[in-house]
């Protein structure tokens, strides 16, 4: 599914469900079970646009079979969008290559990190980054840049090739329910207009959840995607995929009918 990154009111924002913590589930055992793919395919069925993958090197979650066989089941959803976030710098670029997903997230994790805790930094990162993008680019695969949200960066981003930022989102969750929430809502909005100003569209990601969600989608101008995972999936656990799924869905409307 794709939306204008320009006219931030008329776009309308995805629902893309990363299954690392189901594929990390599954992993515990030698059974199979929880499926990764019937978890993207209950999803999708309800309604999710796109399925997230983040295949560590070290595969903790997701692994290499898991992402040629979430290709092939994606096969059958021609409208939802297949992204496959990675350090390009290390295994991201050889299943990019070989599966050509409708995006690439560019994600500046070491190896051994726990999770995601920040975005690419200009212009350190600008020149080892350049090739690679266009590589994604000639692929016809959209690149997206996960970034930090600050204003200054998000030239320096588009100027390297990128399609797409995604906004880091954990300093955001974790001001939900504090004094400081507010300020974080201003801070994601500047940073989502920067980007936009150059031509850039907005994804965004990490810890948002049903509650979390309606503000950031109404206060941040032209979020076209937010992936979200962990707390979805231990949603999920609850509620099963396809109710969690609707409610995800019905914060994304409540949020896109509080827009200004
Ligand atoms: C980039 C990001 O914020 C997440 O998509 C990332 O996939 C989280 O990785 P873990 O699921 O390994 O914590
Ligand atoms: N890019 C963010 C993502 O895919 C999922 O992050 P989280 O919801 O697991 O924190």
């Amino acid at each position: 599914m794709t939306a204008s990154p320009v006219s931030s009111g008329a776009v309308r924002t995805a629902l893309s469900v990363n299954v690392n913590k189901v594929a990390l589930v599954r992993n515990t055992r030698h059974l199979g079970i929880p499926s990764v793919t019937r978890a993207a395919q209950l999803c999708l069925e309800a309604g999710a646009q796109g399925i997230t993958i983040h295949p560590r090197p070290d595969e903790r979650h997701i692994r290499g079979t898991d992402v040629y066989e979430l290709a092939e089941l994606m096969q059958a959803w021609p409208r939802a969008e297949f992204n496959i976030e990675g350090n390009p710098t290390q295994n991201l670029m050889d299943f990019i290559r070989q599966v050509r997903p409708h995006q690439a997230t560019f994600v500046p994790d070491s190896e051994e990190q726990f999770t995601s805790d920040h975005g690419w930094t200009f212009p350190q990162d600008a020149e080892r980054l350049r090739p690679l993008i266009a590589e994604c680019k000639a692929l016809g695969v959209r690149v997206s840049l996960f970034m930090d949200p600050v204003p200054e960066q998000m030239a320096a981003a588009q100027a390297v090739g990128a399609d797409r930022v995604e906004l880091y989102t954990e300093p955001y969750a974790a001001s939900w329910g504090t004094p400081q929430h507010a300020e974080q809502l201003r801070i994601y909005a500047a940073a989502a207009q920067a980007a936009l100003d150059v031509g850039l569209g907005i994804n965004a990601g990490h810890d948002l959840n049903r509650d979390n969600l309606p503000a950031f989608v109404a206060q941040v101008p032209g979020v076209a995607e937010v992936s979200i995972g962990h707390a979805l999936i231990a949603d999920a656990l609850e509620l099963g995929y396809a109710e969690t799924v609707r409610g995800y869905q019905r914060a994304i409307d409540a949020g896109m009918a509080d827009r200004a």
